[in-house]
């Protein structure tokens, strides 16, 4: 397991051409972007979460039938301070690190009380996110980091708070199809108040202010009070609609006041998570003409949600589909300790990650009788029970078990869809097969093979498709069997069936998530890859299948 999860990757700087075994379809051209953890070690120092690992981000540029690899680690604030210092220096999700080694030293404690919400890392692993003509890594801290898509460089340090008064954003943002960007993010104690606040940054500046960073003209969507000023939920996704957005404020919260006193307490911001299993989970619905939240209180049973699925509106509900866990333990199977030759004993799953779909009543007729089932649709056994209080409890349809790092065909978001792309995850974290679940059909095809453990499969559409599932779906795969070459899967996304595999000669890593910039969102002047780097990219030698 210390091959996937614990040994530090080497960077890939100059392309290397892939061994291609099938064929790419030939209007497949662009590049596939993946970030993650990679370095888990800094001198002798070591992290103890495999979130905190430093941003490798990796690209994949498919060009004409060939494809090209590249890997680079983020130069951030803190990849920086850390390799300088030869040690861990800047704290992350699950370590806890000191600028110097003396933290006992009164002044600095003192220094670090002062704060009550720390200077958050850049260290920007879990995504991309596009923003206008611009790419950024990002995490769900205040910082995001541009990058540039093709070399992979790291370009300006970004700070939300600059723009919007966030503390805390997620790494999962919302596009319109114009390519306005939706986020969320946590205003801890501004004005005496904790609040989530969704907030859109537009593709491009507006007329009169041409040429201008877009992220200038950021601009506070709407925003819901937390439902408690200390502690605040904490949430990694959201969900939209046509007219919709879908918040849960769920019982796994972040403790404010174990935050600001973390770095003298010497715990990590991991500590200062806990789900509260005797709370609800509040679901949230913001209407986007009004930018206000429905009068009605919906909730459910508490759980824990980190990717929503999708959402869409049908005959005055708004259905959103969600992968939930029972609790919090998805976080504490992370831990590199557990990540080791007793993997299979250490993270066996307490919460198996369940697709579950929620229906809400968009409006509430207020002589429903208590009692009754709100959702008269045919289409899911999902229900909304009214109770006194104009109360709302919602129960959920269970669609499927055992599957994470879900992605859709992104045309088809805030839309009625068919076919979710997801990692099938039974009773381990660790992703075996890739899958593709029909929520109308509530069938299933999948690919697997031994010993291959897939990445988040991503859909890419053909050009001038009209299917929702027609296209094809890239997956980086990495082994540990050593006789296998770490491999760029292309599967055609009907058939659920290979296309082509390209195995690549290097160490790769298990990344979080990315997205694929095809060939003509590129300024022709700059494409991904010059002639000349083509020609000079070294092969990659295959090792013989095992
Ligand atoms: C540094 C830091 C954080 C980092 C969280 C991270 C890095 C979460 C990663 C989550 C993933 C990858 C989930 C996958 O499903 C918090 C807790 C937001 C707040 C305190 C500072
Ligand atoms: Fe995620």
């Amino acid at each position: 397991m210390d091959i996937i999860f614990g040994r530090n990757k080497k960077e890939q700087l100059e392309p290397v051409r892939a061994k291609v075994t099938g064929r790419i379809p030939t209007w497949l051209q662009g590049t596939l972007l993946r970030n993650g953890p990679g370095m888990h070690t800094v001198g002798e120092t070591r992290y103890n979460h495999w979130f905190d690992g430093l941003a490798l981000l990796h690209s994949f540029t498919i060009r004409d039938g060939e494809v090209y690899y590249r890997s680079k680690y983020l130069r951030s604030d803190t990849y920086k301070a850390n390799i300088e210092a030869n040690r861990i220096v800047v704290s992350e999700f699950g370590t806890m690190a000191y600028p110097d080694p003396c933290k006992n030293i009164f002044s600095k404690a003192f220094s670090y009380l002062s704060h009550t919400i720390p200077d958050f890392t850049d260290n920007c692993l879990i995504n991309i996110m596009k923003c206008g003509e611009d790419f950024y890594a990002t995490t769900e801290t205040n910082y995001i980091r541009k990058i540039n898509p093709q070399t992979l460089e790291t370009l300006e340090k970004v700070d939300y708070r600059k723009y919007v008064a966030v503390n805390l954003a997620t790494a999962h943002p919302h596009y319109d199809a114009a390519g306005n960007v939706l986020n969320m993010g946590t205003s801890i104690i501004d004005k005496g108040k904790t609040r989530y606040v969704v907030f859109r940054i537009p593709a491009a500046a507006p007329e009169n202010k041409k040429g201008t960073n877009p992220l200038k003209h950021t601009e506070v969507f709407c925003s819901i009070t937390s439902r408690s000023l200390l502690s605040p939920s904490y949430y990694h996704s959201f969900g939209v609609t046509e007219n919709h957005i879908v918040f849960l404020e769920q019982p796994f919260k972040l403790d404010i006041l174990k935050m600001s006193t973390a770095y003298i307490r010497g715990a990590n911001w991991a500590s200062c998570l806990a789900f509260h299993k005797e709370d609800k989970t509040y679901i949230h619905v913001i209407d986007q003409r009004t930018r206000k939240p429905l009068p009605t209180k919906f909730y459910t049973d508490p759980m824990v949600v980190f990717h929503h699925v999708n959402a869409y509106e049908e005959d005055g509900c708004l259905l959103f589909d969600v992968i939930t866990y029972e609790d919090s333990s998805l976080y504490e199977l992370f831990y590199l300790a557990n990540l080791n030759q007793d993997f299979e004993e250490n993270c066996r799953l307490t919460s198996i990650p369940t697709l579950r779909r929620f229906a809400v009543p968009l409006s509430v007729d207020k002589n429903a009788e208590v009692g009754s089932n709100l959702i008269k649709l045919t289409s899911t056994t999902a229900k909304a029970l009214k109770e006194k209080d104009d109360q709302v409890y919602c129960q959920p349809e269970l669609l499927y078990e055992g599957l994470e790092l879900p992605r859709i065909n992104y045309a088809r978001n805030g839309k009625p869809y068919r076919y979710v792309f997801a990692a099938e995850v039974q009773w381990s974290p660790i992703p075996t097969k890739i899958l593709k679940y029909d929520v109308l059909t509530k069938s299933s095809l999948k690919w697997g093979q031994e010993h291959c453990w897939p990445a988040e499969p991503l859909f890419v559409p053909t050009p001038g498709a009209q299917d929702e599932d027609d296209g094809i779906i890239l997956s980086a795969i990495v082994s540990t069997d050593p006789q296998k070459l770490p491999f760029l899967l292309i599967l055609d996304a009907k058939s659920f069936t290979e296309l082509a595999r390209a195995s690549i000669d290097v160490e790769m890593h298990l990344d979080l998530h990315g997205l694929f910039i095809p060939d003509t969102d590129w300024d022709a002047r700059k494409p991904a890859l010059s002639q000349e780097e083509r020609d000079r990219a070294p092969d990659s030698c295959v090792a013989p299948q095992a």
